[in-house]
């Protein structure tokens, strides 16, 4: 199903379980601002070659928009508008003072070399960085970006701004970045799954997982699969994908098709990659009792209900993966207070922020009496309308 469709689907199921007037409904859906720029780069080869990039400000009725910038070949603007929409609940959610935005570049990193790179995101940047900015929109990483591609942005957009730290979040410790930011998202991940766990009579040890954390017994990425029920060595594991850029040819496990991964028998299942991974085709067959979202909306609407009557739990993305955001908030607050955090107050704010929220969307569900991805959802829009509310319209 298409991303914007089934997150369009959550938004308008929430919406009617909180009884939203339905223009506010209307106003919160459609996005504040939608940009497409062209970007032609020369090559090393020195051929011309364009590509197109998006940035879509979902909402801003809380805060600057936030979200991650993604390069991949298959960014296209309905995705990269869910993504943002999805940013807008997600920031809720955590209850960080923002509102929601995504972009993307429609490219294959990996086939790109570092200077082409470069000049993409420099371009990129003169084409937005008039949209963005430390109190309207603040960019960080997504899937093919990283610290170093925030470094680019903020050194492009301080050209035409002067030296701008805040612009970005996600950006390399040197030049402002939080320590802790690289890890967040795993980590919030963890407090996350601990929480759901901890309410289930359950804790992380003895837990099979599919991806990451705990016994890893299966895992992927775009080079391949393995499987090894005794448990990977992820040491090891870590070591072979430094020096041969991937899971491929990695001796610890057996080689299987990359799409069993996620139905291979495992308590916990953790999509951290693409979007839609889980839908009617394979949700009969998934075995996990849980499903911890670390990816953007990894499971479509069909597949929720299956699974839902499997009596498998959901932890969603716009709670399970909102560490990301929250330390890039804790990052943005170091760099306007001038003033550095050290990782042990980042970690542990952290688990402040991820624990609340648990807390917040558990009331949510008994309230409204819904599953955890409802609760979330509602908990998000619930507290965007509000905001939007208490603005008003008057001209
Ligand atoms: N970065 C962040 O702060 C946050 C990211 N997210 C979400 O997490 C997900 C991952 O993003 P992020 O970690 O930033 O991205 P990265 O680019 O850092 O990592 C993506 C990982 O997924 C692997 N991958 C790519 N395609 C496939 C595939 N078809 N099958 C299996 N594995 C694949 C990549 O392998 P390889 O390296 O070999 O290509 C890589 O290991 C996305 O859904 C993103 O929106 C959510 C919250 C915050
Ligand atoms: O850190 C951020 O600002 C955004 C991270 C992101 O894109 C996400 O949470 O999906």
């Amino acid at each position: 199903m298409n991303a914007l469709v089934a997150t369009n689907r959550n938004f308008k199921l929430a919406a009617r379980l909180l009884g939203l007037d339905s223009k506010l409904e209307k106003s919160l859906l459609i996005p504040f601002r939608e940009i497409k720029v062209e970007c032609t780069i020369p090559k090393d080869d020195g051929t011309l070659a364009t590509f197109v990039g998006f940035r879509i400000q979902h909402d801003n009725a809380r805060g600057p928009m936030k979200g991650g910038i993604r390069y991949h070949p298959e960014v296209d603007p309905d995705e990269v508008n869910a993504l943002a929409q999805l940013m807008t609940w997600k920031t809720a959610v955590a209850n960080i003072p923002y509102g929601g935005a995504k972009g993307g570049i429609g490219c294959n990193p990996g086939e790109l070399s570092k200077s082409e790179l470069e000049r993409l995101t420099r371009v990129f940047t003169q084409k937005i960085h008039d949209l963005i900015g430390i109190h309207t929109d603040v960019p960080a990483p997504d899937m093919g970006t990283g610290p170093q591609t925030m470094a680019w942005i903020l050194d492009e957009y301080s050209k035409f701004h002067g030296h701008s730290p805040a612009v970005v979040t996600g950006k390399p410790i040197d030049l402002g970045g939080s320590l802790g930011r690289d890890a967040a998202t795993g980590r919030g991940v963890l407090f996350a799954t601990e929480a759901l766990l901890n309410e289930h009579g359950k804790s992380i040890s003895g837990q099979k997982f599919v991806i990451q954390g705990g016994k890893v017994v299966a895992l992927s990425d775009i080079t391949g699969a393995i499987k090894n029920s005794n448990g990977i060595d992820i040491p090891s594991l870590l070591k072979h994908v430094k020096e041969n850029k991937g899971i491929k040819g990695f001796h610890g496990g057996d080689s299987i098709d990359p799409k069993s991964v996620l139905v291979e028998d495992c308590d916990i299942l953790i999509p951290a990659a693409l979007g839609g991974v889980i839908n009617r085709e394979n949700a009969n067959e998934i075995k996990a009792k849980f499903i911890i979202e670390a990816a953007n909306h990894p499971t479509d609407p069909e597949a929720d209900e299956i699974l839902s009557k499997k009596g498998v739990i959901i932890l969603p993305d716009i709670y399970a993966n909102s560490g990301g955001v929250t330390v890039s908030y804790f990052e943005w607050v170091q760099n306007i207070q001038g003033f550095m955090w050290d990782e042990e107050k980042v970690n542990s704010e952290l688990k402040t922020y991820m624990t609340k929220g648990f807390k917040n969307v558990k009331e949510m569900c008994q309230t409204h009496n819904c599953d955890l991805r409802m609760g979330a959802f509602t908990l998000g829009v619930n507290r965007v309308a509000r905001a939007t509310v208490l603005r008003g319209w008057e001209a």
